[in-house]
Protein backbone atom coordinates (compact mmCIF):
# COMPACT_ATOMS: atom_id res chain seq x y z
CA UNK A 1 0.00 0.00 0.00
CA UNK A 2 0.76 3.97 -0.49
CA UNK A 3 0.99 6.49 1.71
CA UNK A 4 1.69 10.02 1.49
CA UNK A 5 5.35 10.87 2.76
CA UNK A 6 5.47 12.49 6.27
CA UNK A 7 4.38 16.62 6.27
CA UNK A 8 6.87 19.12 7.20
CA UNK A 9 6.76 19.23 11.07
CA UNK A 10 4.26 22.36 11.38
CA UNK A 11 5.95 23.79 14.66
CA UNK A 12 8.38 25.69 12.95
CA UNK A 13 11.11 23.06 12.53
CA UNK A 14 13.28 22.64 9.61
CA UNK A 15 10.60 22.45 6.83
CA UNK A 16 13.05 20.29 4.35
CA UNK A 17 13.55 17.34 5.05
CA UNK A 18 17.94 17.16 5.19
CA UNK A 19 17.48 12.84 4.57
CA UNK A 20 14.18 11.58 2.25
CA UNK A 21 13.85 8.33 0.10
CA UNK A 22 11.67 7.52 -2.62
CA UNK A 23 10.70 4.40 -3.50
CA UNK A 24 12.94 2.59 -1.87
CA UNK A 25 13.27 -1.16 -3.12
CA UNK A 26 15.66 -3.99 -2.01
CA UNK A 27 15.08 -7.62 -3.79
CA UNK A 28 17.68 -10.18 -2.58
CA UNK A 29 17.51 -12.63 -5.78
CA UNK A 30 13.91 -13.34 -6.18
CA UNK A 31 12.88 -11.99 -2.71
CA UNK A 32 11.34 -8.63 -2.67
CA UNK A 33 13.09 -7.48 1.03
CA UNK A 34 11.71 -3.62 0.99
CA UNK A 35 9.28 -2.36 -1.70
CA UNK A 36 8.47 1.46 -2.93
CA UNK A 37 9.41 3.16 1.21
CA UNK A 38 9.10 6.73 1.23
CA UNK A 39 10.77 8.29 3.91
CA UNK A 40 11.68 11.59 4.83
CA UNK A 41 13.92 13.12 8.03
CA UNK A 42 13.72 16.22 9.39
CA UNK A 43 16.63 18.46 11.06
CA UNK A 44 15.51 18.60 15.14
CA UNK A 45 12.73 15.97 14.85
CA UNK A 46 13.24 11.97 15.75
CA UNK A 47 11.71 9.62 13.34
CA UNK A 48 11.50 5.96 14.16
CA UNK A 49 11.66 3.29 11.91
CA UNK A 50 9.01 0.33 13.54
CA UNK A 51 7.72 -2.79 12.57
CA UNK A 52 7.51 -6.44 13.24
CA UNK A 53 10.07 -9.25 12.84
CA UNK A 54 11.41 -9.30 9.52
CA UNK A 55 9.63 -6.34 8.13
CA UNK A 56 12.56 -4.44 6.39
CA UNK A 57 13.94 -2.02 9.05
CA UNK A 58 17.47 -3.36 9.03
CA UNK A 59 17.39 -3.31 5.19
CA UNK A 60 15.98 0.38 4.85
CA UNK A 61 18.57 1.55 7.73
CA UNK A 62 21.30 -0.01 5.44
CA UNK A 63 20.27 1.28 2.04
CA UNK A 64 20.05 5.10 3.43
CA UNK A 65 23.04 4.49 4.94
CA UNK A 66 24.68 3.29 1.65
CA UNK A 67 25.47 0.03 2.85
CA UNK A 68 23.14 -1.58 0.40
CA UNK A 69 22.25 -0.59 -3.07
CA UNK A 70 18.75 0.06 -3.78
CA UNK A 71 17.09 -2.39 -6.67
CA UNK A 72 15.09 0.81 -7.40
CA UNK A 73 14.33 4.40 -5.88
CA UNK A 74 16.45 7.24 -4.87
CA UNK A 75 17.60 8.80 -1.91
CA UNK A 76 18.44 12.56 -1.18
CA UNK A 77 20.54 14.43 1.01
CA UNK A 78 19.54 18.31 1.50
CA UNK A 79 17.96 17.59 -1.86
CA UNK A 80 21.22 16.29 -3.53
CA UNK A 81 20.68 12.68 -5.14
CA UNK A 82 23.23 10.54 -3.30
CA UNK A 83 22.06 7.09 -4.32
CA UNK A 84 25.01 5.92 -6.19
CA UNK A 85 27.65 7.66 -3.43
CA UNK A 86 29.38 5.08 -1.69
CA UNK A 87 29.13 5.02 2.30
CA UNK A 88 32.30 7.57 3.12
CA UNK A 89 31.19 9.66 0.92
CA UNK A 90 27.72 10.32 2.63
CA UNK A 91 29.28 10.12 5.67
CA UNK A 92 31.58 12.63 4.73
CA UNK A 93 28.59 14.61 4.20
CA UNK A 94 27.11 14.71 7.78
CA UNK A 95 25.51 11.27 8.04
CA UNK A 96 26.50 9.33 10.75
CA UNK A 97 25.47 5.63 11.55
CA UNK A 98 26.11 4.81 14.89
CA UNK A 99 27.38 1.34 14.44
CA UNK A 100 30.20 2.96 12.19
CA UNK A 101 32.09 5.15 14.82
CA UNK A 102 30.29 3.37 17.77
CA UNK A 103 33.79 0.98 18.12
CA UNK A 104 34.88 2.35 21.38
CA UNK A 105 38.74 1.51 22.60
CA UNK A 106 38.80 0.08 25.60
CA UNK A 107 42.42 1.10 26.81
CA UNK A 108 41.80 4.33 26.20
CA UNK A 109 40.48 7.06 28.48
CA UNK A 110 37.07 8.66 27.70
CA UNK A 111 38.45 11.79 27.15
CA UNK A 112 41.13 10.10 24.38
CA UNK A 113 38.36 8.30 22.45
CA UNK A 114 36.47 11.48 21.55
CA UNK A 115 39.36 13.04 21.32
CA UNK A 116 40.03 10.27 18.30
CA UNK A 117 36.83 10.88 17.09
CA UNK A 118 37.23 14.48 16.98
CA UNK A 119 40.03 14.56 14.87
CA UNK A 120 38.50 14.07 11.45
CA UNK A 121 35.56 16.62 11.08
CA UNK A 122 37.64 19.40 12.78
CA UNK A 123 40.87 18.42 11.05
CA UNK A 124 42.63 18.67 13.89
CA UNK A 125 45.36 15.87 13.83
CA UNK A 126 47.17 18.15 11.21
CA UNK A 127 47.38 20.31 13.83
CA UNK A 128 48.79 18.95 16.86
CA UNK A 129 51.86 20.22 16.43
CA UNK A 130 51.24 23.60 15.58
CA UNK A 131 49.91 25.18 19.30
CA UNK A 132 49.33 23.69 22.36
CA UNK A 133 46.47 26.07 22.68
CA UNK A 134 44.37 23.98 19.52
CA UNK A 135 45.03 20.98 22.49
CA UNK A 136 43.27 22.96 25.05
CA UNK A 137 40.83 23.48 22.52
CA UNK A 138 40.74 20.00 21.39
CA UNK A 139 40.36 18.48 25.14
CA UNK A 140 37.22 21.63 25.97
CA UNK A 141 35.57 20.42 23.04
CA UNK A 142 35.79 16.90 24.39
CA UNK A 143 34.68 17.20 27.79
CA UNK A 144 31.86 19.12 26.66
CA UNK A 145 30.62 15.96 24.45
CA UNK A 146 30.93 14.07 27.66
CA UNK A 147 29.25 16.52 29.42
CA UNK A 148 26.46 16.09 27.43
CA UNK A 149 26.02 12.75 27.66
CA UNK A 150 26.52 12.69 31.53
CA UNK A 151 30.42 10.99 31.49
CA UNK A 152 32.12 14.18 31.88
CA UNK A 153 33.78 13.27 35.56
CA UNK A 154 34.51 9.51 33.88
CA UNK A 155 36.69 11.60 31.85
CA UNK A 156 40.08 9.72 32.22
CA UNK A 157 38.59 6.23 33.40
CA UNK A 158 39.08 3.98 30.48
CA UNK A 159 36.19 2.88 28.62
CA UNK A 160 36.62 -0.61 29.58
CA UNK A 161 35.74 0.31 33.36
CA UNK A 162 31.93 1.56 31.39
CA UNK A 163 28.98 -0.12 32.30
CA UNK A 164 27.08 -1.50 29.16
CA UNK A 165 24.61 1.43 29.30
CA UNK A 166 27.86 4.32 29.62
CA UNK A 167 29.91 2.36 26.54
CA UNK A 168 26.79 3.17 24.81
CA UNK A 169 26.36 6.71 25.67
CA UNK A 170 30.18 6.85 24.99
CA UNK A 171 29.12 5.65 21.28
CA UNK A 172 26.88 8.65 21.19
CA UNK A 173 29.90 10.83 22.31
CA UNK A 174 31.69 9.82 19.45
CA UNK A 175 29.04 9.91 17.20
CA UNK A 176 28.45 13.95 18.11
CA UNK A 177 32.10 14.78 17.48
CA UNK A 178 31.72 13.75 13.83
CA UNK A 179 29.15 16.88 14.03
CA UNK A 180 26.12 14.25 12.43
CA UNK A 181 23.60 16.14 9.98
CA UNK A 182 21.70 12.96 10.04
CA UNK A 183 22.34 10.87 13.13
CA UNK A 184 21.11 7.12 12.54
CA UNK A 185 21.02 4.95 15.18
CA UNK A 186 20.16 0.88 15.01
CA UNK A 187 18.34 -0.81 17.91
CA UNK A 188 20.06 2.07 20.17
CA UNK A 189 18.72 0.64 23.41
CA UNK A 190 19.03 -3.24 22.72
CA UNK A 191 19.79 -4.94 25.75
CA UNK A 192 20.03 -1.83 28.34
CA UNK A 193 18.32 -2.21 31.94
CA UNK A 194 15.28 -0.14 32.15
CA UNK A 195 17.62 2.64 34.14
CA UNK A 196 19.73 2.96 31.08
CA UNK A 197 16.96 2.80 28.80
CA UNK A 198 15.48 6.37 30.17
CA UNK A 199 18.94 7.90 30.53
CA UNK A 200 19.72 6.98 26.62
CA UNK A 201 15.84 8.21 25.64
CA UNK A 202 16.25 11.71 27.25
CA UNK A 203 19.73 11.80 25.55
CA UNK A 204 18.70 10.74 22.04
CA UNK A 205 16.23 13.16 22.60
CA UNK A 206 18.64 15.88 23.54
CA UNK A 207 20.98 15.23 20.67
CA UNK A 208 18.22 15.24 18.31
CA UNK A 209 18.12 19.20 18.73
CA UNK A 210 20.99 19.82 16.55
CA UNK A 211 20.32 17.32 14.08
CA UNK A 212 18.17 15.13 12.28
CA UNK A 213 17.93 11.66 13.67
CA UNK A 214 16.16 8.02 12.43
CA UNK A 215 16.40 5.46 14.94
CA UNK A 216 15.25 1.98 14.33
CA UNK A 217 13.55 0.50 17.81
CA UNK A 218 11.88 -2.16 19.26
CA UNK A 219 11.06 -0.92 22.34
CA UNK A 220 7.94 1.19 21.52
CA UNK A 221 7.32 2.58 24.52
CA UNK A 222 10.58 4.93 24.21
CA UNK A 223 9.00 5.06 20.65
CA UNK A 224 6.11 6.61 21.55
CA UNK A 225 7.58 9.31 24.55
CA UNK A 226 10.88 10.73 22.28
CA UNK A 227 9.25 9.62 18.03
CA UNK A 228 8.19 12.76 16.27
CA UNK A 229 7.08 10.86 13.10
CA UNK A 230 6.90 7.04 12.91
CA UNK A 231 7.25 4.67 10.02
CA UNK A 232 5.55 1.12 10.62
CA UNK A 233 6.63 -1.23 8.37
CA UNK A 234 5.21 -4.83 7.42
CA UNK A 235 6.80 -7.16 5.20
CA UNK A 236 8.76 -4.09 3.39
CA UNK A 237 6.19 -1.93 2.79
CA UNK A 238 4.95 1.21 4.74
CA UNK A 239 1.71 0.13 6.59
CA UNK A 240 1.29 3.49 8.60
CA UNK A 241 3.03 6.56 9.12
CA UNK A 242 2.09 9.89 11.16
CA UNK A 243 2.74 10.47 14.99
CA UNK A 244 2.95 7.69 17.64
CA UNK A 245 -0.74 8.39 18.17
CA UNK A 246 -2.38 7.85 14.98
CA UNK A 247 0.01 4.90 14.35
CA UNK A 248 -0.73 3.02 17.38
CA UNK A 249 -4.35 3.24 16.54
CA UNK A 250 -4.18 2.09 13.32
CA UNK A 251 -5.87 -1.68 13.56
CA UNK A 252 -3.68 -2.38 10.78
CA UNK A 253 -0.96 -1.43 12.97
CA UNK A 254 -2.20 -3.23 16.03
CA UNK A 255 -2.99 -6.23 13.99
CA UNK A 256 0.98 -6.52 12.13
CA UNK A 257 1.77 -6.53 16.05
CA UNK A 258 -0.10 -8.89 17.32
CA UNK A 259 1.11 -12.16 17.17
CA UNK A 260 4.28 -11.76 15.63
CA UNK A 261 5.65 -9.48 17.97
CA UNK A 262 4.47 -8.63 21.08
CA UNK A 263 7.10 -5.95 22.25
CA UNK A 264 5.67 -3.76 24.61
CA UNK A 265 8.61 -3.47 26.98
N1 LIG B 1 21.24 -10.14 2.77
C1 LIG B 1 20.02 -10.70 2.72
N2 LIG B 1 19.76 -11.71 1.87
C2 LIG B 1 18.53 -12.27 1.80
N3 LIG B 1 17.47 -11.88 2.54
C3 LIG B 1 17.69 -10.88 3.41
C4 LIG B 1 18.96 -10.24 3.55
N4 LIG B 1 18.84 -9.26 4.50
C5 LIG B 1 17.57 -9.32 4.92
N5 LIG B 1 16.87 -10.28 4.28
C6 LIG B 1 15.46 -10.61 4.47
O1 LIG B 1 14.72 -9.41 4.28
C7 LIG B 1 13.63 -9.36 5.21
C8 LIG B 1 13.74 -8.09 6.02
O2 LIG B 1 14.86 -8.23 6.90
P1 LIG B 1 15.31 -7.06 7.87
O3 LIG B 1 16.49 -7.56 8.62
O4 LIG B 1 15.46 -5.81 7.09
O5 LIG B 1 14.04 -6.94 8.82
P2 LIG B 1 13.92 -6.20 10.22
O6 LIG B 1 12.60 -5.48 10.20
O7 LIG B 1 15.12 -5.39 10.48
O8 LIG B 1 13.84 -7.43 11.21
P3 LIG B 1 14.30 -7.57 12.76
O9 LIG B 1 13.38 -6.69 13.54
O10 LIG B 1 14.03 -9.02 13.04
O11 LIG B 1 15.74 -7.18 12.84
C9 LIG B 1 13.72 -10.62 6.05
O12 LIG B 1 12.82 -11.57 5.51
C10 LIG B 1 15.15 -11.07 5.88
O13 LIG B 1 15.26 -12.47 6.00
Amino acid sequence: MTTQPAAAPADGGDPRAVLSARGLTKSFGAFLAVSNVDIDVFHGRIHALIGPNGAGKSTVFNLLTKFHRPTAGHILFDGADITAMDPASVARMGMVRSFQISATFGDMTLLDNVRVAMQRPNHLSRQFWRSLSSLDCLNRQALELLDRVGLADMAHLNANNLSYGRKRALEIATTLALQPRVLLLDEPLAGMGQEDVEQMANLIKAVSCDCALLMVEHNLKVVGDIGDEITVLQRGEVLARGDYATVSADPRVREAYMGSENDSH
